[in-house]
């Protein structure tokens, strides 16, 4: 029984051309939930050095391989110490939804100015929390977006119900994007999302196979991404073969029904990693 068994389809046959030619992949993936444990504190947040470890035995194999999380990009390289890994030189991760970007080929950070309206929501954003009924909860200002956390609120749900109307009130008010999370709310400017992002890396190295994971609402655009990337192929264009991995516990969850394979967890990230790069060469 293998990992892939349940690939089909197009999908399936993204693995085969995945495996005919790495050089021509990029493996893109997810930071928090997917590499990185959901934890309770998002500054305790690390990356599973196992999916570390099968991201790096990608990149050996010649794929390409990508980090494309909503957390700003110095905080991902930090977390997840890419810059200490010799096989992850030519890592790319992109921060904010693909807005920000680090090289670990040149270890240079591309960091465009923080939009005003995120600053006016985050000075705006106290009140409003402290109306709604919940003063203390966990703001994680990132210059490009806030997020807002209920994780270690008394009644994380309740939270959630009370502050969402009023949360997205005020981004639509200054014009901002709403991206709802694994007990969070962030507020970020409207433009750049993963799909796009996926999208660029994959023009950027010429990619002929696409593989993406990922956990969460902000990765929807990415899975979609990833399919419409493939259904250009069967419309007879040169097109650009790929997978998608969810991770889920809830098969409820929206990333489920979008992607090709769904795994529990994080160490499964890492099992897939790890028996992708030893299928290369088998
Ligand atoms: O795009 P991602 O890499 O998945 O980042 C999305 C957000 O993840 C972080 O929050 C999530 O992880 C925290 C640490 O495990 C957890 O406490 C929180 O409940 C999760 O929502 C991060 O704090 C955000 O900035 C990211 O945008």
């Amino acid at each position: 029984m293998s990992l892939f068994d349940d690939l089909a389809g197009p999908a399936r046959e993204a693995l085969d051309r995945f495996l005919a030619d790495p050089s021509r992949a990029l493996v893109a993936t997810d930071f928090d939930g997917t590499i990185s444990p959901l934890v309770d504190d998002p500054e305790a947040a690390g990356a599973d050095p196992r999916a570390v470890a099968g991201l790096a035995a990608l990149a050996e194999a010649g794929a390409h391989v990508a980090i494309i999380t909503g957390r700003p990009v110095h905080t991902a390289v930090r977390l997840g110490r890419f810059g200490e890994h010799p096989a992850l030189k030519r890592l790319v991760v992109l921060g904010q939804y693909g807005v920000e970007r680090w090289d670990a080929a040149t270890g240079q950070f591309d960091l465009p100015e923080d939009p005003p309206a995120v600053r006016e929501f985050a000075v705006k954003l106290p009140q409003l929390l402290a109306d709604a009924g919940w003063p203390d909860l966990h703001v994680e200002d990132k210059g490009r977006a806030v997020g807002v956390h209920t994780r270690r609120a008394s009644d994380p749900a309740a939270a959630m119900e009370a502050i969402r109307g009023p949360v997205a009130e005020l981004a639509e008010l200054l014009g901002l994007r709403l991206e709802p999370g694994h007990n969070i709310l962030e507020v970020r400017a409207r433009g750049v999302d993963k799909g796009d992002a996926l999208r660029a890396l994959v023009a950027e190295n010429a990619a002929e196979t696409v593989v993406f994971c990922g956990d969460d609402l902000g990765d929807l655009p990415a899975f979609e991404a990833v399919r419409s990337l493939r259904s250009a192929e069967t419309g007879g264009e040169p097109g650009v073969a790929g997978f998608s991995v969810a991770v889920a516990a809830d098969a409820d969850h929206p990333v489920v029904e979008k992607a090709d394979l769904v795994v529990p967890d994080v160490p499964a990230v890492a099992d897939l990693f790890t028996a992708l790069a030893a299928k290369v060469s088998e």
